[in-house]
């Protein structure tokens, strides 16, 4: 019988290099989500987005949105359920959206030009980042009262 050697802990595993994981958080409040409008870059300055970012080396997917929504909104929030499936944007980077409350704070455009509660019948009434339309429409169900 044959057996599988086992990895030596002390030696680091080489590091598994995927696509860049960006994190949105679909924060729900009295059905409405929260939706933010970039001010950067020029490119997509205007269109709008989960409030979010890339998630850091050795950071969980939750633990980078518990961090972006406190440096962007100032608020803190309770990660959900992941919504969707994953888009691949034009850069090869992955956007992944989660369901998200709030726990503390009222949110501000800290980093944002705009933030904005929209309701299930105002998810068309924004330009929302090109990846970003099809999760906005995959949040109708989760919008009501
Ligand atoms: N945060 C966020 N980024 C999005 C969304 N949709 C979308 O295409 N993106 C793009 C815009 C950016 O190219 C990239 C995320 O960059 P970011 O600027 O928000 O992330 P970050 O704060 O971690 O970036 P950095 O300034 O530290 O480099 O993903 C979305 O819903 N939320």
């Amino acid at each position: 019988m044959t057996s599988t050697p086992r990895p030596d802990p002390a030696v680091p595993l080489p590091a598994v290099d995927g696509p860049q994981i960006v994190v949105g958080a679909a924060i729900i409040r009295h059905g409405r989500v929260l939706a933010a409008q970039r001010a950067t870059p020029p490119a997509a300055a205007g269109r709008w987005e989960f409030p979010g970012g890339k998630v850091d080396p050795g950071e969980t997917e939750p633990d980078a949105l518990v961090r972006e929504c406190v440096e962007e909104l100032g608020v803190r929030i309770v990660v959900g359920d992941r919504l969707g499936a994953d888009v691949t944007m034009v850069n090869g980077a992955v956007l992944r959206l989660y369901l998200a409350e709030l726990l503390a704070g009222e949110p501000r455009a800290l980093e944002h030009l705009e933030v904005r509660w929209l309701a299930a019948d105002e998810l068309d009434s924004v330009p929302w980042l090109p990846a970003d339309a099809p999760l906005a429409a995959a949040l109708a169900p989760h919008l009501t009262g």
